[in-house]
């Protein structure tokens, strides 16, 4: 069995002495406060030992559902945002061919996300698209109420049910929400619609190994049992009594926190596969939402190499020293593709013939490396065998035991996220939301002087 790796090595000259080894402590304590249910937002650790927890029947169940809709649906569109979205789309792309959208043969359903946004363009391009399409739907909400996705929801149902008729459209509508509150149950208990809970002690940002994230992933045609075994194995070697030396969740927690300490505020999250853009998406949210909260907060920023070289990596390079940067380094590429030989060499690029393109990567990989380090840019390097679902599966969870540990050294309650709901709040009042009324008054009041 092969694990994903941690290097810290390039930021030991960044650190005191001692820095890491200081929260070696605490870091090993914050992981047993998540055992023994001690932490802050205590109600929300159901994603601990989530993993460990799933059956071989819960997995069948999910591809009994995916396999409905992959036989009815040549278009899956998945209603969701922020933890609803984030995680499904993350491994989907992160496994997927990357033209698969444009090459598809059939073998599987094209899966388009909504309920992301409140663009009216996008919803309109999205609903004519879908006129020539056997398509389904995923709504996902924890909440079942969240307006992004209900409004997607609403216009996605009924366009369904009108082109696919009311008895089919309830064969390929699947609804992921909580037990018993919310819209989005209500209406799946009322049409009938075969649906997944979403548990109460898991909060969105660490619900991927849920239905949420399992059954958009099993009906694009990925192996979710793969990713669940590695997730399992990840659990079990980053567990509450596995010493600091061995656990590189403890670690990871440990090494941006006292980066953090020595005033680096942003930490970039860079990869050297478009596959892992998604990636770089799920991890800004699981970070962002679980630490910035209190005036406190490491900034979750993310960049893909080496395309962004071109764009931020003069910032990166020679900006403002306040980053750091994680690198997630996937060591074997899937495919094989070779330098050919051209007689005229008019590019000049006949020293690589023969080379792999991966080794060409992997050294812009290494001199990027190097030269963001003597940049004054310290640099974790998460090393992943290869890009496939038992690997994702080890990242994921990797990054919520990590993810759990460092809110917790940060000193915030890593599980709630009550800022994001001044926004709603502001929004509701301007659009008259009856409840509201208050709010209204004093908003329009303040826009108007
Ligand atoms: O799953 P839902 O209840 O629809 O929530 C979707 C998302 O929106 C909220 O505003 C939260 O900030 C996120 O943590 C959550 O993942």
């Amino acid at each position: 069995m092969e694990f994903i790796k941690l290097d810290m090595s390039a930021t030991v000259p960044f650190l005191s002495a001692g820095a890491v080894e200081k929260l070696e402590e605490k870091a090993l304590a914050a992981r047993m406060a998540l055992e023994d249910g001690t932490c802050k937002g205590n109600d929300f650790i159901g994603w601990l030992h989530l993993p460990t927890s799933i059956s071989a029947e819960f997995i069948a169940e999910i591809n009994e559902t995916a396999k409905v809709l992959r036989e009815n649906c040549d278009t899956i569109v998945v209603a969701g945002i922020g933890g609803s979205y984030l995680g499904a789309r993350a491994v989907i792309e992160a496994l997927g061919n990357s033209f698969a959208w444009l090459a598809n043969k059939g073998e599987n359903p094209n899966i388009l996300f909504a309920g992301n946004n409140i663009s009216e363009d996008y919803l309109a391009e999205m609903t004519t698209y879908l006129k020539g399409q056997k398509f389904g739907v995923i709504n996902i909400s924890k909440s079942g109420t969240t307006t992004e996705t209900a409004l997607a929801f609403r216009l996605l149902k009924k366009q369904c049910e009108e082109q696919r008729g009311k008895d089919m459209a309830r064969k390929v509508i699947v609804a992921i929400t909580d037990a018993k509150r919310g819209a989005a149950r209500t209406t799946a208990d009322k049409e009938g619609y075969k649906s997944f809970v979403i548990p109460d002690n898991v909060g969105g940002r660490f619900s991927v190994l849920t239905p949420v994230g399992l059954l958009p992933i099993a009906c694009a045609g990925f192996d979710i049992a793969e990713l669940v075994r590695g997730a399992q194995d990840m659990e079990k070697v980053t567990a509450h009594d596995v010493p600091f030396a061995e656990n590189i969740a403890a670690q990871y927690a440990a090494v941006r926190n006292a980066l953090y300490q020595s005033g680096k505020k942003i930490e970039i999250l860079a990869n050297y596969q478009p596959k892992l853009h998604s990636m770089n998406e799920w991890w800004k949210q699981l970070y962002g939402e679980s630490e910035g909260k209190g005036g406190k907060g490491i900034f979750p920023a993310a960049v893909d190499l080496t395309t962004d070289l071109h764009s931020m990596g003069q910032w990166i390079q020679d900006g403002e020293r306040t980053i750091f940067e994680t690198v997630i380094s996937v060591e074997n590429a899937e495919h094989e593709l070779l330098f050919p030989h051209d007689e005229e060499n008019l590019d000049g690029l006949n020293f690589l013939e023969g080379k792999r393109v991966d080794e060409v990567n992997k050294m812009a990989e290494l001199g990027t490396r190097l030269a963001h380090i003597d940049g004054g840019v310290p640099n974790i390097r998460i090393i992943m065998p290869r890009l496939n679902a038992y690997y994702v599966g080890q990242l994921i969870y990797f990054f919520e035991v990590g993810c759990g540990i460092s809110g917790q050294l940060i000193d915030v309650n890593p599980f709630d996220q009550p800022g994001v709901e001044d926004y709603k709040r502001n929004m509701f009042a301007l659009l008259e939301k009856p409840g509201y009324e208050e709010e209204t008054k004093a908003i329009k009041a303040r826009l108007n002087g």
